[in-house]
């Protein structure tokens, strides 16, 4: 008997990481081959003929997963019945911004829609927020749905940490499916700390720390971190546009990580609001360690931090502390 289809809902579908995260959710990239969905897709008024030729597309696919698309302006109808939510609608920076500049449109537009989807989504609805600054938007959603478990409201770093395993892949000259287990902490932004201290490499003699493969701790240290920081500025000075396919390739990889658990052995980056694991202050929505089981995530305990990371991952977390009130004022 086929499974009855997972509603989802993606804001922002008009625009560009919208139009190439939606074929791959109808193809069961986010779900699974086997799991039918029904997507409802949000844009503003200004976008609604954008919109439907986006509908128009998705049907002229046939997709076979598709039961139906709900093409919408009206949040109300967008959120209601939902199981996820991708919240991609907002403003991309362009080039010279750093993230938190559009954090007064954005974090906006986060506050309504909060509200829409507390009471309106299904009550278990599981949320990933895209668009940026994505931890503070997150934070915000959560703290505007006081009802909606905390559990269930994430941001996306996981663009990060595939980033950070493209990048020892190439370094390595290895396929990237053998890199496991670096670690993203803190902020999808340029302070992010990227952390290769645990990460794995699986080779034909077992499995290796991949910073002994790598063999260059001055690299790791300085130019593997910047690289992966600065991806998302240098794309969009290579595109002229924020990154698309490879965010809704990690939106796909996060939920459904999420919702059909972490290979064993296995940890992702996710950001999730924080219960002060390793002493980063709860009340944050930062990037940690996570594996993933029956649709709960949980952090990685008990990893060792040294002091280099310590400091890397306070940073992050103070600058998380500034764009929280940064984002209330621009509340008020
Ligand atoms: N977290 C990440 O890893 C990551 C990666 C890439 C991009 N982003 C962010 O994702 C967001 C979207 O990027 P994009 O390239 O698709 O931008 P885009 O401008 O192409 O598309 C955004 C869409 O959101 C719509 N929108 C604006 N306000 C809305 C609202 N209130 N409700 C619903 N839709 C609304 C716009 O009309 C537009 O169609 C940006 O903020 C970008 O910075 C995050
Ligand atoms: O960097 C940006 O503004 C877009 C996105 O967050 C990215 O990391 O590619």
């Amino acid at each position: 008997m086929s499974k009855n289809a997972v509603r989802v809902l993606v804001t922002g579908a008009a625009g560009q990481i919208g139009y190439a995260l939606v074929p791959m959710v109808a193809r069961g990239a986010m779900l699974g081959p086997d799991q039918p969905v029904i997507l409802h897709i949000l844009d503003i008024e200004p976008a609604a003929e954008a919109l439907n030729g986006v509908k128009m597309e998705l049907i002229d696919a046939a997709f076979p997963l598709l039961k139906d698309v709900i093409a919408t302006t009206d949040v109300v109808e967008a959120c209601t019945g939902v199981d996820i939510a991708v919240m991609v609608g907002g403003f991309p920076r362009k080039e010279g911004m750093e993230r938190k500049d559009v954090m007064s449109k954005n974090v906006s537009i986060h506050k309504a829609q909060a509200s829409a989807l507390e009471k309106h989504a299904n009550t278990d609805c599981k949320v990933l927020v895209v668009a940026n600054p994505a931890n503070t938007n997150a934070l915000i959603l959560k703290e505007f749905a006081p009802s909606i478990p905390e559990k269930n409201i994430t941001c996306l770093t996981r663009l990060d940490h595939n980033r950070a395993l493209g990048q020892i892949s190439e370094r390595l000259d290895i396929q990237v499916s053998d890199v496991k287990n670096v670690i993203i902490w803190g902020n999808h932004s340029s302070t992010q700390y990227p952390d290769v201290s645990h990460a794995t490499v699986t080779s034909s003699d077992g499995q290796k720390p991949a910073r002994e493969l790598i063999a260059d701790d001055q690299w790791l240290r300085t130019e593997f971190i910047k690289t992966v920081q600065q991806r998302g500025a240098d794309i969009i000075k290579a595109r002229k546009l924020s990154s698309a396919l490879s965010a809704a390739s990690s939106a796909c990889d996060h939920i459904r990580d999420w919702v059909l658990g972490t290979p064993k052995g296995t940890w992702v980056s996710m950001g999730v609001y924080s219960d002060g694991s390793y002493g980063i202050p709860s009340g944050l929505i930062y990037s940690f360690p996570v594996t993933c089981e029956k649709g709960e995530w949980s952090i990685v305990q008990g990893l060792k931090i040294d002091e280099f990371s310590r400091t890397k991952m306070d940073a992050t977390a103070n600058e998380l502390i500034e764009e929280k009130s940064l984002a209330y004022s621009c509340l008020n």
